[in-house]
């Protein structure tokens, strides 16, 4: 190893996700720059770095030393201090003042920073105010300093340490001392295992009782993670156990005292324990309360016989509803929940025209809504009247993941008599509870969707559960109204939905494509969707949309979304491209969000294309706004031209396009080709072996999510 030291002259490149840069270092006493590489957190232009490494032959670049680890020395040179001062590190000094301060105070300029800030308004410019700026801003560098060294010492990039003192301040050392789980829960974008890493590096035993307490935590979220909102107390001692590689009695012990602590909530049910974690609890707790009470409370209707109502309305709207519809406007009428639920094609439109109608009728003020911006955009379509999605309905304010901020709430309640949510199968427990807070006393709620599509991606199985439960007003559509003629893929929905297989035979709107080998299947694809479909008059990029039942494989989410973006959208020159997490994004990219974030209004599963590229910023152009990202954000996007079938879940589009290889077998289940295919439009194109179809529909173990909001509902005496 040899020693080099030296002032950062540019820096050449920075990945901000591994840390690896590459910069150019000006030699202590030699004329000519040296390339540097390393992985660490940059320097800072113009600071003064001593760094450990070896001199390594690029086969590119040619010869460049190779740093393992670098130590900031504080500049001394007056050109090195000035460059320091003026490289944007400090805030209130720009090039012009630290020219200004180096000529005033020379060699002694960061020592008068230091030690004697009073001085600073000797120098033309620097005011009280600036001064105390300036010496605020370098303190804070100092203390970021001494985080980074800390953190690099303790194995952890220095990109952890801004965040880390947004969140601690100068506390940081001493909090990463006392207890480095906290971070876990209190610092985003830092989980458990980071959390562990640091803690592990710091001295912290594998069987501190903070660590397993962590370790449980971390393994009961993820079983929210998997769509559970409890989870029975053996699994997830044996889960937690495995996790820390510690004795289940050591775990079991850790886990009644937060039991006791009331970290985590815990409901025996017919004689085993469920755990929950704490906002899941209570959010199950409420959703079931909400209900019933909204059931028994709502507002009465004008005097009149509800069957009349009805009839009224079918003869001005000149339709002759089929009983189920009819059972369901009269439900809205006389209740306060009503759920509505029916495959595609049963007339869950037309019902829900017919119960705006009668209650509108009664002069009640309406509101509507859906999870997500294109499912709420379709029920604005289908009812011609406004409607938006969840989050603005509530008027989300920001927040986390997991904590987000609603101005509608019980306190300031929503200005509707009757609200309606459709695709309501994509509805979590969470936002379930965020909502029905926010729903007043008295106001009637009408929740549609179609239960046999896949359940929420977050926790929960809430439309399920309410429907499984049987104590609340529910009306099942099932009479198919669309003709076969009129729509092959209703049909077929239909009878993937009863495990039969689709008919592929006739029609080239569901197309089925016998095709063995999976890489095949893929270069099919893209033959279809670039070629085919073009030449059909879809547009690839906005008509047509891939999905895959899997992230990972040949036909997976990932391979599927670099070769399409390879073949629809190829690297022109001169072009940027922008690494993000393992992907490559360039300007016109279809792209989604991957995650709400309430400050951007964007939400998860949003598509957009990007407008605008440059290394450290992204706009992508959603239907109704251009979103900024700065690097930091850009995880939150994911290249769409293949959407995972979970991620497809409330939109629509004229053609979808399915590979359905074996190699994809624990996914494929008939709940999952449903959705798949309900997704579509005008065109349905299934690509794999007629076994791997099979093995789908033969499928319908949907697996259970752990949940007691139907025992909750049914009053089931619970701890
Ligand atoms: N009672 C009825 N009698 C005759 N036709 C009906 C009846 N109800 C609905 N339809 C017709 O059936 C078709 C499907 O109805 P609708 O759009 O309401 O169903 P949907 O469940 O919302 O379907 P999708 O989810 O596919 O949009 C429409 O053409 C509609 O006009």
């Amino acid at each position: 190893m040899e020693l080099l030291t030296g002032t950062v002259e540019t820096i050449t490149y920075q990945n901000q996700d591994n840390a690896f840069i590459v910069f150019k270092l000006q030699p202590r006493g030699q004329k000519n720059l040296v390339p540097v590489v390393g992985y660490f957190a940059a320097p800072l232009l113009g600071e003064e770095v001593e760094l450990t490494g070896e001199w390594v032959e690029h086969p590119r670049f040619g010869r460049q030393f190779k740093a393992a680890s670098f130590k900031r020395i504080q500049p001394t040179s007056l050109a090195g201090i000035e460059r320091y001062l003026g490289s944007g590190a400090i805030k209130g000094i720009g090039p012009a003042m630290a020219g200004r301060l180096v000529k005033k105070f020379g060699a002694e300029t960061l020592t008068v920073i230091e030690l004697f800030p009073h001085r600073l308004v000797e120098v033309e410019g620097i005011g009280q105010k600036k001064a105390d700026q300036i010496c605020q801003s370098y303190a804070e560098q100092d203390e970021m300093r001494e985080i980074m060294l800390f953190l690099e010492t303790h194995g952890v990039s220095g990109a952890y340490a801004a965040k880390l003192y947004a969140c601690y301040g100068g506390q940081v050392v001493a909090i990463l001392q006392q207890n480095p789980y906290r971070l876990a829960e209190e610092v985003e974008g830092i989980g458990f295992r980071k959390a562990d890493q640091i803690a592990r590096s710091l001295g912290f035993d594998a069987n501190h009782p903070e660590r397993l307490a962590a370790g449980i935590q971390f393994a009961l979220l993820q079983t929210a993670q998997a769509g559970h909102c409890c989870v029975p107390e053996s699994a997830l001692v044996e889960e937690a156990a495995k996790l820390l590689a510690a004795e289940l009695a050591e775990v079991s012990l850790i886990l009644q005292h937060l039991i006791r602590e009331e970290k985590l909530c815990r409901e025996d049910f017919h004689g085993t324990t469920l755990l929950y974690p704490r906002h899941l609890f209570y959010a199950e707790r409420r959703v079931a309360d909400r209900l019933l009470r909204l059931r028994d409370r709502a507002k009465p209707v004008s005097a009149g016989d509800h069957q009349e109502i009805v009839a009224e309305w079918e003869a001005g709207a000149r339709i002759s509803l089929a009983q189920a519809q009819r059972e369901a406007l009269a439900a809205a009428l006389a209740h306060g929940v009503l759920v509505l639920t029916g495959g595609p094609g049963t007339g869950k439109t037309t019902t829900v025209q017919g119960i705006l109608a009668v209650l509108e009728q009664q002069g009640f003020k309406i509101l509507l809504g859906a999870p997500t911006g294109r499912a709420a955009k379709r029920l604005a379509e289908t009812t011609g009247r406004e409607a938006v999605t969840v989050h603005r309905m509530l008027e989300s304010t920001g927040g986390l993941e997991g904590a987000p901020l609603f101005t509608r709430d019980e306190e300031n309640p929503l200005d509707a008599d009757v609200v309606i949510l459709d695709e309501v199968s994509m509805m979590d427990i969470l936002l379930t509870h965020y909502f029905l807070k926010a729903v007043p006393d008295g106001c009637r709620v009408v929740l549609v969707g179609d239960v046999d599509q896949l359940p929420a991606v977050g926790p929960g199985s809430v439309l399920k559960d309410i429907i499984r439960s049987k104590v609340l007003p529910v009306v099942r559509l099932t009479e198919v109204f669309r003709q076969a003629n009129e729509s092959i893929i209703v049909q077929n929905a239909h009878r993937i939905n009863r495990g039969q297989p689709p008919d592929c035979g006739k029609n080239a709107d569901f197309q089925f494509h016998q095709i063995e080998s999976a890489e095949q299947v893929a270069a099919a694809i893209l033959r279809l969707v670039k070629q085919d479909l073009a030449a059909e008059g879809f547009n690839p990029q906005r008509d047509v949309q891939v999905l895959s039942p899997m992230h990972r494989q040949v036909c997976g989410v990932e391979n599927l979304n670099k070769q399409l973006q390879a073949a629809l959208n190829p690297p022109k020159e001169p072009d940027l491209t922008v690494t993000g997490v393992a992907q490559v994004f360039r300007s016109g990219d279809k792209v989604m969000q991957m995650r709400n974030n309430y400050e951007k209004n964007v939400f998860n599963g949003d598509i957009g294309f990007i407008a605008e590229i440059d290394t450290n910023r992204i706009v992508v152009r959603y239907p109704d706004n251009d979103v900024p990202y700065e690097r930091s954000d850009f995880d939150q996007l994911q290249l769409a031209y293949c959407l995972s079938v979970h991620k497809s879940q409330g939109s629509e589009y004229p053609v979808v396009v399915l590979p359905i290889v074996p190699g994809h077998y624990i996914m494929l289940q008939r709940n999952l080709l449903y959705t798949a295919v309900t997704r579509a439009k005008e065109k349905v194109i299934l690509l794999g072996t007629q076994a791997a179809l099979y093995t789908a529909l033969s499928n319908d173990r949907t697996r259970r999510r752990y949940t007691l909001l139907a025992e909750r509902l049914q009053g089931e005496a619970l701890c």
